[in-house]
Parts: structure tokens; C-alpha cells; sequence
């Protein structure tokens, strides 16, 4: 389905948006669920990520297809492999097939596990034979995806002894780490992450029985994105955030600052609200610790005709697709100049907008989420808007009760 997008009659905008649960935190808390059972999990994310993550939960036999979701992908093959009496060909989109896995199913290989490539070496689908996994110390390179690291974590407790793992060379998406630990502590089970190395004991039961899922951070950026482009008094109630936030993509209320955005916590809401502020002249961001808001920052930065530089952007060659190629392609498309390396990306300030330019969304629920909210600037169209399903399904209908118009073409 393409779509035409069009921005509210009234850019002053004054509304409340109630988000669901983080994929991040449901899908780690799914797979603890599994090796725990009793456990009750609240404001569950409703993303085609965390049904994907469920439905795969329940088989132990036979084809898993978790189609684009990379954390269902990592986390099952750590979750499979160490399950005895499991035998599974976990698979997913064909952009998962090239999304790498080498790293984490060397770490499990050398715990014991029985995992081999259906086709090509280093990439999914994974024939995976669950065992008993006696190992109880491995290590990875860090630089890469904290997935592989949130995976051998997630599993860990269920260990006859516990894990330690050694991480090596830099560590990205940091906080996606802490927020598995956290998750752990959570629930009473033990655990030390010091400087390079991180421990983990084994636990055969769990001391918490409710875990109340944040709702979800980076589907809020698209809100920052919004009140940065309207006009000066919008604002916005987003629910149930915290202040002190499990999610490294919090970051977006200081973040947003820079554009005018202020956020203030009322019990568990967010309050986002448009100011006066002019924008910070120089807009430079180290994104290695929150990579899923990029393309919303760049296209908040561009919407508002402001240059920026981001840095630090090395994991986003490897995600539902290169975003880097993706957000210069159709940045360009609308007028923008754009320079890309491997990991950092250069926008330069621009005076205008194209109009009734279709955004290419490359199967990423994030390029399709990130250009919407352009509509407020200009008429714009989004390709294959049902991208969104991946972590956001209500994105189109929350974005049409905040008075933006929507037609299918
Ligand atoms: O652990 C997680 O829940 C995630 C970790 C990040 O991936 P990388 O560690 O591969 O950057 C992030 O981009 C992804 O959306 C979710
Ligand atoms: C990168 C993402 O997800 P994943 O790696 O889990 O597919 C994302 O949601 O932006």
C-alpha cells in the first residue's frame, strides 16, 4: 500500500498518543518468560517483532520464520540452541539472510552448541539441534550488534554454571546491554559487567513474577519529530514513559532539546512541547549508542532546513537495510545534499522542500516512519507504508487522529 500523506489543517497541535511496549524489552522478557515460566509481562509490545518472537517461543520442531525481526532472529538461535530435544531451520525475510550471524553462532559453537548453516556459512537459515550447553565462558567481538551479546545473556541464567563472556574490541549499542542486565536484576538473577567482561550466574527460579513493559522510545522519536516541525505552543502527551528509562533511545529528550522540543514527566506521561527556542547552531550527534533514531534525527534536521552531522552510524549498514544508502537516496529525492562513509552522515542546511516526492521505504518500518512526518512541511508519499508493522502497526492511525491526512493511492 503507498500512501499520500498530507500534515494537519492546524499545525498548532495539541494531543495524546498512547504507545505500546517496547519490542526491545518484550522480546527479552518473552524469551525469560520461556526459560521461566509464572512470569506475567504487562504492556506487551503489539509489533509483527514480538508476535514473530512468541510464535517462534512455542516450536520446537520444524521451520521458524521470523521474517525481518533481527532480535527474534538472535535471541531464538541462543534460545534453540539451548533447548534440548529442539530441532528447528529458523529463517526469516531475505533481507535476513543477509543480516550477519557468524559472531553469535561461533560463541554458542564453542559452549557446545549444534547449530549449522542451511546455506550460506555466517548468515541465516540456521538448522539449529538443541543441547545441553556445558561451556561457561566464551567470548565475541562487541562491534558488530549487541544482539549476539543480549542473546548469550538472555540464556545465561538457564546455564548449568552461569556465563562469562568476554567482550572484544569496541562496544556499540551499549545501552541495549544494560537493558538486558537490568532486565536480569530485575528478577533477582546475578550479575557484573566490568569493563570488558560480563558475568552472569545461573538462577533455576525467579523473584518477580510482574514485569511492566515502558512503552516504546524509539516509536516516540516520530513524535519528537512532529512537535520539532510544528508550529511554536504544539504539544504532545506520549504514555507510559519514565524518567529513568531502560531504553538508550531516551536520550531523544535531550536530543530534541536542540530543536526546540522540551519534555517534562507528569506521573507516566510525556509531555513534548514545542517552544520558541531557535535551534542549536551546531548539530552534531555520536549515535553509536542509540542507532534506531538516526534516520528520524536527519529527517527532523533536513525538515527544518538545518544541516548535521552523525556519527557513529557504523551498525546501520547492517539492518533492515543499509539506512545510510537509504537515508541519502531519499533525502536526495527531496532536495536535500547528503554525504554518507561507512559510518557517519553529513547533511548539508537546505532552503526547500520538493513537494509530491514517493519516499522508498526498502522494506524499513523506520524510513517509512521517519519521512511522515515531513507531511507538515510539505505533500509527501510513502511506498509500502504497511512497512510500519515491524515495531509500530498504529503508526498510520495514531498519525490520522493527530489530524494528519492520510489517502491510499
Ligand atoms: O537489542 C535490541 O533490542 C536492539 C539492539 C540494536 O541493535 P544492534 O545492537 O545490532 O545495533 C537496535 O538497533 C535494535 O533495534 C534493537
Ligand atoms: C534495527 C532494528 O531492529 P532489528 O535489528 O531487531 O531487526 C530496528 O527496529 O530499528
Amino acid at each position: 500500500m503507498d500512501i499520500a500523506l498530507t500534515g494537519p489543517d492546524n499545525h498548532l497541535l495539541k494531543a495524546q498518543v498512547s504507545i505500546t511496549g517496547s519490542k526491545s524489552e518484550s522480546n527479552r522478557l518473552l524469551l525469560l518468560g520461556a526459560l521461566f515460566p509464572g512470569l506475567q509481562i504487562v504492556n506487551l509490545s503489539n509489533s509483527a517483532d514480538t508476535t514473530v518472537m512468541q510464535e517462534g517461543l512455542r516450536k520446537k520442531n520444524g521451520t521458524v520464520d521470523i521474517h525481518h525481526a533481527g532480535t527474534a532472529m538472535r535471541f531464538l538461535t541462543a534460545y534453540f540452541a539451548s533447548q534440548p530435544g529442539t530441532d528447528v531451520l529458523l529463517t526469516g525475510s531475505q533481507r535476513m539472510t543477509e543480516r550477519p550471524i557468524g559472531i553469535l553462532v561461533d560463541a554458542l559453537r564453542s559452549l557446545g552448541a549444534d547449530i549449522s548453516y542451511a546455506e550460506k556459512e555466517g548468515f541465516p537459515p540456521l538448522h539449529i539441534k538443541g543441547k545441553k550447553l556445558e561451556g561457561k565462558a566464551t567470548s565475541l567481538p562487541a562491534n558488530i550488534s549487541s544482539q549476539y551479546i543480549s542473546a548469550l545473556l538472555l540464556i545465561a541464567p538457564s546455564l548449568q554454571d552461569g556465563l562469562e563472556l568476554e567482550l572484544v574490541g569496541k562496544i556499540t549499542s551499549v545501552p541495549y546491554i544494560r537493558m538486558t542486565l537490568s532486565l536480569l536484576d530485575h528478577l533477582g538473577i546475578p550479575n557484573k559487567f566490568e569493563g570488558s567482561t560480563i558475568t552472569v550466574g545461573a538462577a533455576s527460579s525467579v523473584n518477580s513474577k510482574k514485569m511492566v513493559v515502558e512503552s516504546d522510545w524509539s516509536s516516540a522519536s516520530y513524535f519528537y519529530s512532529i512537535v520539532a516541525l510544528a508550529e511554536p505552543g504544539s504539544a504532545l502527551v506520549l504514555s507510559s514513559y519514565h524518567e529513568k528509562s531502560l531504553q538508550g533511545d531516551s536520550v531523544l529528550k535531550e536530543i530534541y532539546r536542540d530543536f526546540g522540543v522540551e519534555t517534562r514527566f507528569k506521573g507516566h506521561s510525556l509531555r513534548l512541547m514545542r517552544t520558541e527556542q531557535k535551534p542549536a547552531e551546531v548539530l552534531e550527534y555520536d549515535l553509536a549508542n542509540a542507532p534506531d533514531i538516526a534516520q528520524t534525527i536527519a529527517v527532523t534536521c533536513f525538515g527544518l532546513g538545518l544541516g548535521c552531522r552523525l556519527t557513529g552510524l557504523h551498525t546501520l549498514k547492517i539492518k533492515e537495510t543499509d539506512r545510510l544508502v537509504a537515508l541519502q537516496n531519499e533525502l536526495g529525492k527531496l532536495g536535500a545534499e547528503v554525504e554518507i562513509t561507512g559510518d557517519s552522515l553529513d547533511l548539508k542546511p537546505s532552503s526547500g522542500i520538493k513537494a509530491d516526492v514517493s519516499i522508498a521505504t526498502y522494506n524499513d518500518h523506520r524510513m517509512a516512519m521517519a519521512f511522515a512526518p515531513l507531511a507538515l512541511k510539505t505533500r509527501i508519499q510513502i511506498a509500502d507504508a504497511g512497512v510500519v508493522e515491524k515495531s509500530y502497526p498504529d503508526y498510520w492511525s495514531d498519525l490520522q487522529a493527530l489530524g494528519f491526512g492520510l489517502r491510499e493511492l
